[in-house]
């Protein structure tokens, strides 16, 4: 195979915005792709393939190109996904004789290397999840699949997939979660989520909503709902009957929530800035409430592993101090006898049971009536964590 040069440029000039700048990938790679629309599909996959590998494996990557440029990063990379290294590509670091044997000696190095991840992360891992953090952290940097949920007020199951077969997309119902379609072959581009009958939710995340107990006719407040993935799957459940407000700070993601809800056939969906008042405006209104808190969102790291090149331990921190808060104050828009569920895409004690633990220490009123913790070993998905809470008469 033959590396070609431009593309072989793209790739060095979108990880120095990600890795040396602190860009978010994702949007680095759209921004890039949208500057270039002559690139083919191959030439988009070789591009996404190199950046995402390269961030995932950072650290390892170093070790075996001995040295930290980006050009040696990318040679490694290339070399991992088989091309060969042409004259005109130039990096500092080993040889292509000495890649060969340092890669054969990279499972003798420390883990945060050899799993690539910063020392005070891996630190922080093994502080909290013991042993269990080995497992966790190696399937995190497994690539993660594409999975579908099903929109029931659209379409089954059953009839989605067939659907989808005729688009010549391939896919597989997952035994366990009665919404979800794991994608075998084929890419789902935006003419087949424009017609609400899918949404492209992790099979982890899907197990999250059901946890709020819901029932037509509810009234729900989606505290942190974002661009809408548990709104949505919440209307779902509730047949679309009853009513949803959704909140978030961000008005740009509740816009977006409001297109999906469009298309996906959801009419019982509000969307709220979060104002100053909205908590006294909603205070005793709920009869579930979901706080899907920011988080480090450690249990995304398949689909996201440049988060961890971003996150730091006084970030971390910071955010935990905004899910204390959020748990001491919106449970207060539930009715008497409501309940709300606290959740993340976390891995972190810290981040879940331990801050339920500390809720409960602070107000003994509380009572967890179900928690669920998602392990990406153990369950094949993101990491993640729900717990709903009820309070004494
Ligand atoms: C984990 S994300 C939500 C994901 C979303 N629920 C979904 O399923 O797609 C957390 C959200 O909380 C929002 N947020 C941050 N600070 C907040 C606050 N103080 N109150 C409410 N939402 C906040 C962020 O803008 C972000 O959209």
């Amino acid at each position: 195979m033959k590396l070609h040069r431009v593309l072989a440029e793209g790739c060095v000039a979108v990880l120095e915005s990600v890795l040396e700048q602190g860009q978010v990938l994702d949007r680095v790679l759209e921004t890039v792709f949208h500057a270039n629309p002559r690139w083919g599909k191959r030439d988009r996959s070789f591009v996404a393939e190199t950046v995402f590998e390269a961030t995932r494996w950072k650290r390892a990557l170093e070790f075996v190109a001995d040295g930290s440029g980006l050009p040696a990063l990318c040679a490694v990379q290339w070399r991992r996904m088989g091309f060969e290294l042409p004259g005109w590509w130039a990096w500092r670091g080993a040889t292509v004789t000495e890649m060969s044997q340092r890669e054969l000696e990279l499972h003798t190095q420390p883990r945060a290397i050899r799993e690539s991840v910063p020392e005070w992360l891996d630190e922080l891992g093994s502080a909290e999840l013991g042993p269990r953090w080995d497992a966790e952290l190696a399937a995190l940097n497994q690539r993660a699949p594409i999975v579908l949920r099903v929109n029931t007020l659209l379409n089954s199951r059953d009839e989605a997939a067939k659907w989808l077969a005729g688009e010549g997309i391939e896919s597989q119902p997952l035994p366990d979660i009665s919404t979800a379609l794991q994608i075998t072959r084929g890419r789902i581009g935006k003419p087949l989520l424009s017609t609400g009958r899918i949404e492209i939710q992790d099979s982890g995340s899907q197990r999250i909503t059901p946890v709020l107990d819901l029932e037509p006719g509810m009234r729900v407040i989606d505290a942190c709902a974002g661009a809408g993935g548990k709104t949505l799957h919440a209307a779902a459940l509730m047949e679309n009957r009853g009513e949803v407000i959704a909140l978030d700070v961000n008005g740009r993601k509740l816009q977006e929530l409001s297109r999906r809800a469009g298309r996906a056939g959801v009419s019982i969906v509000r969307t709220q800035v979060w104002e100053p008042e909205t908590l006294r405006d909603l205070s005793g209104w709920a009869d579930r409430v979901l706080i899907d808190a920011p988080c480090s969102g450690l249990g995304t790291l398949r689909r996201q592993p440049d988060l961890k090149w971003r996150l730091t331990a006084p970030s971390l921190e910071k955010t935990r101090r905004l899910q204390r808060r959020l748990l001491d104050h919106y449970p207060e828009m539930l009715r008497l006898g409501g309940r709300f569920v606290y959740a993340t895409c976390s891995i972190l004690p810290s981040e879940n049971e331990g801050q339920i633990a500390l809720l409960r220490e602070r107000d003994p009123r509380w009572q967890v009536e179900e928690s669920l913790t998602v392990s990406p070993s153990e369950d094949g998905s993101d990491g993640l964590f729900a717990s709903r809470l009820s309070s004494k008469k």
